[in-house]
């Protein structure tokens, strides 16, 4: 099956004054079509840069420097800017963690909803109207057409984080990426969002690729998952087989981190002992050795590749290779 994106080798590269720090190295990852896929990792892992990758937003210090980025075979990274604009917000849509960074506070949610509709030439002014009201009621805000003619000011975070799914469902996109959807929304708001955003996906054929560090919502949403770590895939699988069979021992650390969490409500990752290395400049071996349990020297020598330890299931790590899988449930982070 061909998938909708696939991305193949990708790395992306930011200049910065220190030098240049390799934010996203050899990723590949693959979404079908009516997918969850979840990228999952501690902040500057690259899950950000992926997705601006992705939709061709990238900051202006950062460019792809290898790899492809296929979306229905055609190559994003090749692209320029005036086709990248023509497919966003019309074939893939990307939703943002705080709505109000997106939404324009001089103009009313109407204006904005329909904007994208009329510049892709989707319909008239009636259609987008009926549209962006339809939307607005399907993606539950009640009162649409009141709503339609507010400012965003009026209106709360979760209704906002509500109309930017509206806004990005208008063009019947194939896919949509969502950065942290949630993260800014409190616990009730962020399961009734996530709630909304999968029935969207089931009702309209939708695929889905949702940013997170929070395994409550990977666990809640995902079909498959990308464990990303210091801008590498770790590990790569469905949510089944990389949280009930993980071989990469930061999965293992991720999981054991909710699990010790104080606040568990939010499930944050907070207690991996160390910190994600700098990414500037070459880094060789595994990213993860200074804080793994069962690093040996092999792991600095040379870049480890991904192994496959089931169908469909992957990770990058050398122990569970030579060591057959060495104490990892029982190793502390
Ligand atoms: N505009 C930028 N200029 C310089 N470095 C950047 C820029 N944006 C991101 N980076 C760096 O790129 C790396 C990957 O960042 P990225 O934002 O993708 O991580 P992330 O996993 O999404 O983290 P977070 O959850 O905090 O957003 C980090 O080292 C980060 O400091």
């Amino acid at each position: 099956m061909t998938s909708l994106l696939s991305i193949q080798g990708l790395q992306v590269d930011i200049a910065t004054p220190g030098g240049t720090l390799q934010a996203v190295k050899n990723l590949n990852l693959d979404v079908q079509r009516g997918e969850t896929h979840c990228i999952v990792g501690e902040s500057g892992c690259g899950k950000s840069i992926t997705a601006l990758a992705m939709i061709g937003l990238l900051p202006e210090k950062a460019r792809i420097t290898a790899g492809s980025i296929l979306f229905e075979q055609q190559n994003l990274a090749c692209l320029n800017e005036a086709g990248l604009s023509n497919l966003r917000g019309n074939r893939m849509a990307m939703i943002f963690q705080e709505p109000m960074t997106c939404l324009n506070p001089t103009l009313t949610i109407g204006t904005q909803l329909t904007e994208g509709f009329l510049r892709h030439g989707k319909g008239n002014r009636k259609a987008a109207y009926e549209r962006a009201i339809m939307l607005l009621e399907k993606v539950g805000i009640s009162a649409a057409d009141k709503r339609f003619h507010q400012y965003p000011y009026s209106l709360s975070g979760g209704l906002r984080q509500r109309v930017m799914i509206a806004m990005a469902l208008m063009c019947e996109p194939d896919l949509i990426i969502a950065d942290e959807p949630t993260t800014a929304l409190d616990v009730t708001v962020q399961a009734q969002i996530l709630a909304t955003l999968s029935e969207l996906k089931s009702e309209m054929g939708l695929s889905l690729i949702v940013i997170t560090h929070d395994l409550g919502v990977v666990a809640r949403i995902a079909d498959n998952v990308t464990v990303m770590y210091a801008g590498e895939a770790v590990e790569t699988g469905t949510v089944s087989q990389v949280f009930g069979n993980p071989g990469h021992p930061y999965t293992v650390g991720l999981q054991k981190s909710v699990v010790g969490s104080a606040d568990r409500d939010s499930q944050r990752l907070s207690v991996i002992p160390g910190r994600v290395p700098s990414l500037v400049g070459g880094l060789t071996g595994c990213r993860f050795r200074n804080r793994c349990p069962h690093a040996i020297p092999k792991c600095a020598e040379a870049d480890i590749d991904m192994s496959e330890l089931e169908a469909d299931h992957t990770y990058r790590c050398l122990r569970n290779v030579s060591a057959g899988r060495p104490e990892m449930t029982g190793g502390v982070l």
